[in-house]
């Protein structure tokens, strides 16, 4: 069956009319009726565009990845660099079943908010998606985004989404670099992988990175070329340096260097710490993590202090965050604040509120909470991270918080069996959403109100819908533009008890 499923879209694709009949009298021959059936059905949909083709289009929406979207007698063509509104020549470079995509040749017509982007590796670097549209545009482009899945996945009607807040200098927003390390000419290059693959874009500035990363990063593999550190090869499995990533404190100036190595030892290492600290005397903190595993992930379970402290702080509002290498904290620290109080204000806490804080990294919406709750249960899967969290309630003289490690699906609902009740619940996952266990448990609980704080639209309305067949309404949603130039969309929802 899927012998003669392929090698009918292959045929299909090739527009092989002679294949395509030898696989129906095959068919018939081998009496596969419904095979027969299908295969009859699916040769009367001619896809209206090849690999290849050259095809005047106009641009009529945007996907969530940034790409614009063109329609052939319906059939969808994504597009990078493409903007609604657009009339342009493109290029079929991929076809599918359902849709295809193309390249960008030549622009006849140009959207009113399309601007250059003042990165110069800006179209191969898979960073940035959104650098050809003017601040403006992008906010309202993600505000249409929120709109639309609020529709057609969480079918909300009456719910108020408000403009996106956005940023007044939108530029050098991000704290955490996290950069892979490769060679080229002989030479070590840090950089970006090109879209959709992992070659490295070599780049020594970058526009939405903090310029203490970029400085330090550069500085970093300019050290370990001077000491012939091998950079890691990714095909060979072979190699030293795998990535360089740098964290800066907005508010301390407090910096971590983490180095990411195949093995823990390698000739150069004692070296290459005693040059780093002399050529950034005060930096906070040097860490090595060890990663020997063929994989995307970045961080390797291993971890050693090789110089200063295992941590460095930062503060949002009035707290101070100790924050440790492996430990989830929000990259944009002036958008964070901005969040934050919106989710505290959505919680609109008197002081005698017991809240759950689901997700809570190094609990950060924790403490922020339990300036104003009675007493605030934070819950997140990296032991790292509660152990953050727990220094960060001491550090800040708070004892109305108490946090634990484990799944939010499997801890929050054992707290539920042992009586703890919260009148407000906080959740902030990961791009997936809630987990379903989660969402029911919240259901049986039944808090006054939930505070969801998503960086993922789509997930967030699917969620919403869940919540709202359990008895719940949906009142307000406001993005926060967390990741300006990048496709990418934060948002708080505030959600209420309907019987409440
Ligand atoms: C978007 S971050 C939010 C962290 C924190 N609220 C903040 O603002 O810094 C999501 C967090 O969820 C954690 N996480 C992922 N899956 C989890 C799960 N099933 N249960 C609990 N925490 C989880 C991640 O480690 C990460 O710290």
């Amino acid at each position: 069956m899927l012998y003669l499923l392929t090698n009918y879209r292959l045929a299909l694709l090739k527009n092989n009319e002679n294949k395509l009949k030898n696989l129906c009298y095959f068919v018939k021959f081998c009496k596969g009726l419904v095979l027969e059936r299908k295969v009859r059905d699916l040769s009367k949909r001619v896809l209206p565009v090849e690999k290849n083709d050259f095809v005047d289009v106009e641009f009529v929406d945007l996907t969530h990845e940034g790409h614009g979207v063109a329609k052939i007698d319906g059939y969808p063509i994504f597009v990078p660099n493409g903007l609604p509104g657009e009339k342009a020549k493109i290029k079929v470079i991929k076809v599918s079943k359902g849709f295809g995509f193309g390249k960008l040749i030549e622009l006849y017509e140009e959207s009113s908010v399309r601007v250059d982007p003042i990165c110069s590796i800006y179209h191969q670097c898979g960073g940035c998606q959104l650098q050809h549209m003017s601040y403006e545009g992008q906010l309202q482009a993600k505000f249409n985004q929120v709109s639309e899945v609020m529709k057609r996945i969480g079918k909300l009607e009456n719910v108020t989404i408000h403009p996106v807040l956005g940023m007044s200098d939108p530029w050098n927003y991000r704290n955490k670099a996290q950069v892979p390390v490769g060679e080229r000419e002989g030479g070590l290059v840090v950089g970006f992988y090109q879209k959709s693959s992992h070659d490295i874009i070599p780049m020594e500035e970058c526009f939405i990175q903090g310029k203490e990363n970029d400085a330090l990063v550069q500085g970093i593999k300019d050290i370990c070329q001077e000491l012939r550190i091998q950079p890691y090869d990714e095909s060979e499995h072979k190699g030293i340096l795998r990535h360089i990533m740098s964290r800066y404190g907005h508010y301390t100036s407090e910096s971590m260097l983490v180095i990411v190595t195949k093995k823990a030892n390698f000739p150069q290492k004692e070296e290459l710490v005693k040059r780093i600290v002399e050529k950034y005397p005060t930096i906070t903190s040097i860490i090595q993590n060890v990663n020997n595993e063929k994989t995307n992930v970045i961080l390797g379970n291993q971890t050693f202090v090789l110089h200063g402290s295992e941590t460095i702080k930062d503060k949002i509002g009035d707290i101070t965050f100790e924050i440790s290498s492996r430990s989830f904290y929000q990259v944009n620290p002036v958008q964070t604040k901005v969040l934050y109080d919106k989710a505290l204000e959505y919680a609109n806490l008197n002081g005698n509120e017991t809240v759950i804080d689901a997700y809570c990294g190094i609990g950060s919406i924790s403490l922020f909470l339990a300036q104003k709750a009675k007493m605030v249960y934070g819950v997140e899967i990296v032991p790292e991270a509660i152990e953050d969290a727990k220094r960060n309630a001491a550090l800040n003289n708070m004892t109305n918080v108490e946090f634990e490690v484990g799944k939010a699906e499997e801890v929050i609902p054992n707290w539920y069996k042992q009586g703890i009740k919260s009148d407000v619940l906080v959740v902030d996952p990961p791009r997936k959403g809630c987990d379903e266990m989660l969402l029911q448990t919240i259901i049986a609980m039944k808090p006054k109100k939930v505070v969801y704080v998503s960086c993922n639209p789509s997930t967030l309305a699917r969620d919403l819908r869940i919540l709202e067949d359990g008895g719940y309404k949906t009142t307000e949603i406001q993005p926060v533009d967390m990741f300006p130039h990048t496709s990418h969309c934060e948002a708080v929802a505030k959600i209420e008890l309907k019987d409440n």
